[in-house]
């Protein structure tokens, strides 16, 4: 197969090598040719995936409609907020018939819209033909082969079992799913616990905080889900809870090392500066904040979170608040629960 990866960044990197390694015809483009350089000569990517070796059989370019011409999958790799551009720069270029894939965790802002729902608004009758990868895996981990379990979301389970086929290899599994909404939400939300994990790691809180963290902050990304149409199951696989797992325990996550930083008493712009990378959770923090007011669902986390980072209020004091709400029943917000909390701060 003749696959273009657009994004040259970590994991745009770790995929494009997984469809080389499983012997297709693949070229990755990226923006900086110093990066698309090493690609091509030393088989490396060291701005993003240091120490990381490609297969000799990945080609970088620069090329942007060279690399998607005739291309009969396209894969976007590259940060939400760089997103919309990029597709509408390719949109005329990609073939009728190429399959479109996406591995994006975020939403388009200040819209608020999923990536798949963008991707179809700009390019009209593509359904059948998109897909949305996403489940736990660190970039880091994948391009040394570690083994790791995938999801594939498509409204088409033929082209949901082309992507399968295309990225499936014994160290690289990957499971299909119809449930599109829950496995790009799962994936774009589970960044803003992992932000609030890191916060309370760089506290010096306990596991008891993480787990409380982990724990409630499923619930109310379930909530938000199931409000905007994901079915609650798919939070309990691997676009959901094992993403949330990997991304809350992981020193690979971006996110959980700005929450971390900005413990330390870092403002938010000298977290992001350290890690020189895609951190969705801060964006996403926001773009749910205002899901949940317009849909009416309660996200204390998220709420908490968004307060954090517009520096409205300490973490320490974020935690003290989330601790002190009114008592309430654990199992009785499964579904949709109406926002009931004050926030002294939001
Ligand atoms: N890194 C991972 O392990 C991982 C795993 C799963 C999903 N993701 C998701 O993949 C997406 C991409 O993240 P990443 O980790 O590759 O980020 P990254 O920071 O490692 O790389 C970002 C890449 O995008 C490029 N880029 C940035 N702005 C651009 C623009 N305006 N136009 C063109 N290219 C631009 C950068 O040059 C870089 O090559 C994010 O949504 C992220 O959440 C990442
Ligand atoms: O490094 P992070 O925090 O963007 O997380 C990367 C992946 O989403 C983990 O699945």
């Amino acid at each position: 197969m003749k696959a273009c990866v657009l994004g040259a960044g970590s994991w745009g990197t770790a995929l494009a090598n997984v469809l080389a390694t499983n012997g297709h015809d693949v070229v990755i483009w990226g923006r900086d040719e110093a990066v698309v350089n090493a690609i091509n000569k030393d088989h490396l990517n060291p701005r993003y995936l240091p120490g990381g070796a490609l297969s000799p059989l990945l080609h970088a370019t620069t090329d942007f409609a060279g690399a998607i011409r005739d291309a009969e999958l396209v894969l976007f790799s590259v940060p939400s907020q760089a997103l919309p551009v990029l597709v509408s720069d390719a949109s005329a270029l990609i073939s009728q018939t190429a399959v479109i894939v996406h591995a994006v965790k975020g939403f388009t802002r200040p819209n608020n819209v999923r990536i798949s729902e963008h991707i179809n608004l700009v390019m009209p009758n593509v359904e059948k033909r998109l897909a949305v990868l996403s489940g736990p895996s660190h970039a880091e981990e994948v391009v040394r082969g570690m083994p790791t379990t995938v999801v594939i979301a498509s409204a088409s389970q033929s082209t949901a079992e082309t992507v399968q086929d295309a990225f499936m290899n014994a160290q690289f599994r990957v499971y299909t799913q119809a449930d599109v909404v829950g496995v790009e939400l799962g994936g774009t939300l589970k960044n803003i616990i992992a932000l609030g994990v890191g916060l309370t790691d760089g506290l010096g809180l306990g596991d008891n905080t993480k787990a409380a963290l982990m724990t409630r902050g499923l619930a109310e990304i379930t909530r938000l889900g199931v409000s905007l149409g994901a079915s609650p199951l798919t939070f309990s696989g691997l676009a959901g809870i094992g993403d949330l797992i990997v991304t809350c325990t992981s020193n690979h996550s971006r996110n959980f090392r700005t929450g971390r930083l900005l413990a330390t008493g870092l403002a938010l712009n000298e977290a992001l500066e350290q890690i020189g990378m895609a951190v969705e959770g801060v964006s996403t923090t926001f773009a749910a904040a205002e899901l949940a007011q317009t849909h009416q669902v309660d996200m204390p986390i998220t709420t908490a979170l968004k307060c954090v980072l517009k520096g409205d209020v300490t973490p320490g004091a974020a935690v003290r608040e989330l601790m002190q709400r009114e008592r309430s029943h654990e199992m009785e917000d499964v579904g949709q629960r109406p926002l009931t909390h004050h926030w002294r701060f939001s």
